[in-house]
């Protein structure tokens, strides 16, 4: 079976001046799985938006070749556009003055659906992403929350099987972001691949099922979100946090540390923001040092693993995350 997307060796270059060249893709291979949730992360910059725009046949590749479901996004693009949705954020591609009913006949007829089941669908779809009591009012009076939803709406009229999210959630309050999360993951369910282009490491966290780190138009790493703590060298980890304000200074954080840094089970010992994080040997050896740490009166210890926030800065550097 054909995966949902299949890049091999995608570079795209851009002149801006004379012989002045911006890569914005470097000999880019990614696979995507079917019914999968795949995430797009690097800095401003990396590539991202640029891959999108290839697999949703908007900007050709300058060499290497991508596929949709088989479909050369190059040599098929009329196939390619059936079976993809675009769904990008902000204020791209909605009508303010027509009514998110209109907005989304509109997009139906550039789509060339016949009449009838643009508005079946479109009826649809308002009352899917919860917007069928708003259907009639003018997109300008919309909240970004509601604007993001009918953008969702918009890119699936032509039923697309993959679909293509560039910073959906961006500028969302959590709730909201939480209501479009379900949403993602509700398509997904029913059989949809998406690739989800973001910087947030919360969404790509609680969202998808593997992601992928780009920077300079190079893919650096792709891995199960879950497992992307093994990058980091498969390390295993203590966290633990403690009142500095013990009276007795040998019981302070900083000196413990210093006592944990001895041990033989320990390799490292980093403070992060308001905790510690204790690097051991293996399992045994955080077993060990979490049994040190409790006859030591810490506020809390606990097994840890790397976040994917720990290995997007190790990999990629601070340039461009947010969180
Ligand atoms: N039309 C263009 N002309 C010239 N250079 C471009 C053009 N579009 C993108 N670039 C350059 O290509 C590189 C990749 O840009 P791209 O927009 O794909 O990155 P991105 O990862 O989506 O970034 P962001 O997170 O800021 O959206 C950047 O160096 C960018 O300046």
């Amino acid at each position: 079976m054909e995966a949902a997307v299949a890049a091999s060796a995608l570079r795209r270059t851009y002149e801006r001046r004379r012989k002045d060249t911006v890569v914005a893709l470097d000999d880019l291979t990614l696979t995507i799985d079917r019914n999968e949730i795949h995430g797009l992360l690097g800095p401003n910059g990396a590539g991202k938006t640029t891959l999108v725009k290839i697999l949703s046949t908007v900007l050709l590749p300058t060499s290497g070749t991508a596929r949709v479901l088989g479909h050369d996004v190059v040599a098929e693009t009329g196939a390619v556009r059936s079976l993809v949705g675009l769904v990008l954020g902000g204020d791209r591609g909605l009508y303010d003055r027509l009514t998110a009913r209109r907005n989304l006949l509109f997009w139906g007829a550039l789509y060339k659906l016949d009449a009838r089941t643009v508005r079946l669908r479109a009826d649809a779809l308002l009352e899917r992403v919860g917007l069928a009591d708003r259907a009639d009012d003018p997109v300008e009076r919309f909240s970004r929350g509601m604007r993001q939803r009918l953008h969702l709406a918009r890119g699936l009229l032509h039923e697309p099987r993959v679909l293509f999210l560039d910073e959906p959630t961006s500028g969302l309050d959590p709730v909201a972001a939480t209501a479009f999360r379900r949403l993602v993951l509700d398509l997904r369910d029913e059989g949809r691949t998406f690739l989800l282009a973001t910087h947030d490491m919360d969404e790509a966290t609680a969202l998808c099922d593997r992601v992928s780190l780009i920077d300079r138009g190079r893919l650096l790493l792709t891995d199960d979100t879950a497992n992307m703590g093994r990058i980091l060298g498969d390390r295993e980890c203590v966290d633990f946090t403690h009142d500095d304000t013990a009276p007795e200074p040998t019981a302070r954080a900083g000196s413990l540390a210093e006592a944990l840094a001895l041990l033989p089970e320990v390799t490292d010992v980093e403070r992060l923001g308001d905790r510690w994080r204790v690097h051991t040997t293996d399992r045994a050896g955080s077993r060990r040092v979490l049994a040190w740490l409790i006859e030591r009166d810490v506020l809390t210890a606990r097994h840890a693993r790397p976040t994917l926030e720990e290995v997007y800065l190790r990999t990629v550097g601070d340039r461009g995350l947010r969180v």
